[in-house]
């Protein structure tokens, strides 16, 4: 992503959360959402609801992670990544008063006037910035969504033309958030390897002190069309691994497909929802998987969630490393990390049919 976040532009479209001030104000008749944002059939779907707990991804307890006791939650770890590639995560540690910060100043950051947000605004040789990601043509299909996306980390690779300077606070919160959820990225990475029976270390050291990339997201919503647009397009992420928070989660949104249904999301409060990326995928040789996941927009209340990429080395070779194969036949080809976001970037989001193609024939 670093490189690659340099890049590749977006065109420019219109802000969504101004668009949905017009839309959903005053009474029918008004401005109208534009066909552009139409993009979900809602009678192909089908959408198990996120309150039946018997059918809701997997909750991991850091502390018992922790516990050399309870190994039964490492099985569970073990489980949960390779049937979900999802999993919510309690007692993970991170001081609330360090999430309360980042969530004041991100929600304060989206209520500024556009005029002001725009002076963080993406530029044509970017994917960092406030506007939305991956629009590469004028008759592509729209999320119904804007962003903002910085990286983080290291330091030396933040462009401080996109880093917003108000609230005064932004960028202190960001900089303690990212940096705590870090350190917690790299001990879920000890556990996932440990869990399948690997070197704990060995996913560590491939993603400790590199690229770290935060996503805000700010869903509006949609009074006209809830259920015809989509908040985020459906995807894996081509990192290695997600640390997401949503903010109001009261709120639905997320949903993450499984057996080729669509599991909607119940976010615990407090909780980390952990997603397995690509890369992950391909370096355990399939024991964790990728999986899609979208984002749904409600037709009354907005919706802000804050997404953690963590990067690998970006040097490496991206193929199964041989700790996570120990005789198992090897699933995915191997390429090197810049052709494996090239590839990623050029499919357009589409990270699952990346994977297809990097996935050898059985
Ligand atoms: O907003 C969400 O719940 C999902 C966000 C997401 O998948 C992403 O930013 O990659
Ligand atoms: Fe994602």
């Amino acid at each position: 992503m670093a490189e690659q976040a340099r890049a590749v532009g977006s065109l420019p479209v219109a802000n969504v959360q101004a668009l949905a001030e017009a839309c959903n104000a005053g009474v029918d008749g008004d401005q109208q959402v534009p066909e552009r944002y139409l993009s979900k059939d809602p009678s192909t779907d089908e959408v198990v609801a996120g309150d039946d707990s018997a059918c809701a991804i997997p909750v991991i307890d850091l502390h018992m992670l922790q516990d050399p006791q309870a190994s039964e939650e490492c099985a569970k770890l073990a489980s949960a990544c390779l049937n979900w590639g999802f999993f919510q995560l309690i007692n993970h540690g991170l001081p609330e008063e360090v999430i309360g910060n980042l969530v004041n100043d991100v929600v304060e950051f989206f209520k500024q006037p556009l005029e002001d947000k725009k002076e963080c605004a993406q530029q044509a040789d970017s994917l960092e910035g406030y506007g939305q990601a991956f629009v590469v043509s004028e008759d592509q299909k729209l999320d119904w969504a804007d962003m903002l996306y910085l990286q983080v980390h290291p330091s030396e690779s933040k462009d401080p033309r996109f880093w917003p300077t108000r609230p005064a606070s932004f960028r202190h919160s960001v900089d303690v958030y990212s940096s705590e959820a870090r350190e917690l990225a790299y001990r879920l990475l000890e556990f996932m390897a440990k869990a399948v029976g690997a070197d704990p270390m060995s996913l560590r050291g491939m993603f400790e002190g590199q690229t770290q990339g935060i996503r805000v997201n700010y869903y509006p919503p949609c009074r006209q069309a809830a259920d015809r647009v989509l908040g985020l397009t459906a995807h894996t992420d081509a990192c290695g691994l997600t640390l997401l928070l949503q903010m109001n989660h009261d709120v639905q949104g997320l949903q993450v497909k499984k057996d080729g249904k669509w599991f909607a999301v119940q976010a615990l409060e407090g909780a980390f929802i952990v997603n397995v990326g690509d890369v992950l995928e391909i370096i355990s040789n399939g024991k964790f998987r990728s999986v899609e996941h979208r984002a749904v927009i409600h037709p009354a209340k907005e919706r802000i969630s804050v997404a953690l990429f963590h990067y690998p080395c970006q040097n490496m070779v991206v193929g199964p490393l041989p700790e996570f194969m120990k005789g198992d036949k090897v699933l995915y080809n191997s390429t090197n990390y810049q052709d494996f976001l090239k590839q990623y970037f050029t499919a357009k989001l589409d990270g699952r049919k990346h994977l297809q193609r990097l996935k050898l024939e059985q």
